[in-house]
């Protein structure tokens, strides 16, 4: 298992079939204000083909897959509602908790961003810090003058799991266009979860999925 909280992953058990990486509470900045905060999961299987390397080499190996081989991966969003929304690669779904009775009851099966958003997510007090391009692109759509006619609105919560969640309801573009967002912890589970449900994962250049991992806390765009 690797938390985005450790410098290294730990080796929990021999023989155990699953490897877990988690950002087990992103968005800790704004609990203060009781803004919403989120984990982040993602799940492969163990590589058994390195079973006979010494410990730390296997556990950091295993923890370094590319987004591909994720069979698993989602999130909890602590909110108004408590949500697990989950992929196992076969669509996206997402559960509410229900208090009374502690389960996760299944409130949105089968999740499909809606083609259409007409919201852009993005720290915009860095616009002088972006590519010229991405300034082109959220001028653009603000004034209403790309292909979609209506201008966007930017709603921009600083706390990654409330941002996806948001644009995978309500459709639009959610970005973090520095390189902040750890590719193993974040970009990885949150892009599997937006493929399943028909969205993309990018870091402006490449398909976030495709990327292979060479540090644990290595971090990227991700759009
Ligand atoms: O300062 P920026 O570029 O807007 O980054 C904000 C992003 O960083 C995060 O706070 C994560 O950063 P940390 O891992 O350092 O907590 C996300 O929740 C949020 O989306």
């Amino acid at each position: 298992m690797a938390s985005e909280e450790d410098d290294a992953p730990v080796w929990i058990t021999d023989n155990a079939p699953f490897v877990v990486v988690t950002d087990p509470l992103d968005g800790s900045r704004n609990i203060d204000a009781s803004i919403p905060t989120g984990t982040i999961f993602g799940i492969y299987n163990r590589l058994t083909e390195i079973d006979n390397l010494p410990t730390e080499e296997k556990a950091l190996l295993n923890s370094l897959q590319s987004g591909n081989r994720l069979i698993a991966a989602g999130y909890v969003l602590y909110s108004s509602a408590t949500i697990l929304c989950t992929t196992f690669g076969s669509g996206a779904h997402a559960f509410t908790l229900d208090h009374p009775s502690g389960d996760f009851v299944l409130t949105h099966p089968d999740i499909k961003i809606p083609p259409r958003g007409q919201i852009y997510s993005v720290n915009d007090a860095r616009y002088f810090d972006w590519p010229e391009g991405l300034r082109r692109y959220i001028d653009t759509i603000r004034q209403g003058k790309g292909k979609f006619p209506k201008k966007y609105s930017v709603r921009y919560i600083c706390s990654l799991v409330a941002d996806f969640h948001r644009t995978l309801m309500y459709g639009g573009v959610s970005m973090n266009p520095r390189d902040h967002l750890r590719l193993v912890y974040e970009a990885n589970p949150l892009s599997f979860v937006a493929e399943q449900a028909g969205g993309k994962g990018s870091d402006g250049k490449n398909k976030i999925l495709s990327i292979q991992p060479v540090k644990l806390h290595q971090r990227l765009p991700l759009f």
